[in-house]
């Protein structure tokens, strides 16, 4: 599903959700937004992102019942009936979304045909359709299940992160200016972005793995459970035990990381833009992860952050609502957000 070819071939769905957002803002030009209207209020998507929003926050809950797994059926703080309601919700409006895939299919697929099927969801369908072979269960449940796992890890993380860059960029006027002027000599002063444009946007990849160190959207990954005991420096992990993998505390290390705390994209230009990529390839910097678990999902994630990045930064200069100052502070979860959600103004350029 991540191949070039499905990612090219989906390229159509991006560029509309990014002209549709750009179309939104236009609307808002100069003041601090937020307030949806009702009508859009109440669509699929807006009901969607609310509640995968507390999916996430829900998993990342700290729950009794994982310290004293003899508590877990007493369910104390009522997260798992919580988590239950939410899973209801999320599986109904994955019910339309299928629905409505499955009827644009059956009627061809809508504008360009076979390009327009080639969204997860229709290679899904296509795969349920072909029976995988004798004794396959691939059915619309499994489909329900990879979808809540892609959906769940992939729309939270993207939206937190976007959040955070632009944050740093707010905060950092020079860095703004720096990444503005790239995109305009790139991409020229009156055109839009395309995503072609991104692979040349060399700066902006920067600010963004910066951003990834300083806040990683999964701080400690999603947790490992060794099938044997083994031996690590001093420490003996036992087979079956749950280790968390502290990437927020790796990524701040002063031995790896020269002013660790201070935003600085330089240090991930030139030599160092491959020495710490995002696939897994350099323990000090792991902010999606490394190793069978790595995320699946990192080329659809860096097209999506980098393509929304720098329509945004070409597109408006931005500023803060009237007396408003940027804050930094970070929310703990699964998924670390920001305590306060940014809330920016765009203005003409
Ligand atoms: C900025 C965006 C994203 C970030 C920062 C991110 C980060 C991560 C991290 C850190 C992990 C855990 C890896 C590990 O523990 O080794 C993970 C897992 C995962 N991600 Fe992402 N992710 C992003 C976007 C996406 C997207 C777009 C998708 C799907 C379309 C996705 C799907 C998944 C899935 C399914 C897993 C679980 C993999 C497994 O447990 O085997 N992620 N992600």
């Amino acid at each position: 599903m991540m191949s070039n070819t499905n990612l090219q071939a989906s390229n159509v769905f991006r560029t509309e959700e990014v002209r549709k957002l750009i179309g939104n803002l236009d609307t808002q030009i100069g003041s601090p937004g937020g307030e949806m209207d009702p009508m859009e209020r109440s669509r699929l998507g807006d009901r969607f992102r609310v509640h995968i929003s507390k999916l996430v926050d829900l998993l990342g809950k700290p729950n009794v019942s994982d310290f004293f797994p003899v508590l877990a059926r007493f369910d104390l703080q009522g997260i798992a009936k919580e988590m239950r309601g939410v899973v209801v919700e999320v599986e109904r409006i994955f019910d339309c979304f299928i629905d409505a895939k499955v009827k644009s299919m059956a009627a061809g697929g809508g504008m360009e045909g076979e390009e327009r099927s080639k969204d997860f969801m229709g290679i899904l369908l296509e795969l349920k359709d072909k029976q995988l072979g004798e004794g396959s269960t691939f059915g619309l449940t499994q489909i329900k299940a990879i979808l809540m796992d892609i959906v769940a890890g992939g729309s939270n993380t993207t939206a937190t992160m976007v959040e955070w860059v632009m944050t740093e960029l707010l905060h950092n006027p020079s860095i703004m200016q720096k990444v503005q002027q790239e995109v305009t000599n790139v991409v020229g002063a009156n055109n839009v972005v395309e995503e072609s444009h991104v692979s040349k946007l060399h700066y902006l990849e920067a600010v963004v793995k910066e951003t990834f160190r300083l806040h990683p959207p999964l701080p400690l990954l999603v947790p490992r459970y060794p099938s044997e005991s083994c031996t690590i420096g001093e420490h003996t992990i036992p087979k079956g035990s749950r280790v968390f993998l502290n990437m927020w505390s790796i990524h701040m290390d002063p031995h790896v990381w020269e002013n660790p705390l201070i935003f600085r994209p330089e240090r991930f230009l030139n030599d160092n833009s491959e020495k710490f990529d995002f696939i897994g390839n350099n323990v000090e910097y792991l902010p999606f992860g490394s190793g069978r678990r790595v995320c699946p999902g990192i080329p659809l994630a860096e097209k999506m952050v980098m393509y929304l990045l720098a329509t945004l930064v070409h597109t408006y200069e931005w500023g803060l609502p009237e007396g408003q100052k940027i804050d930094l502070s970070e929310k703990f979860g699964i998924v670390m957000r920001k305590e306060t959600p940014l809330i920016a103004v765009p203005y003409h350029k």
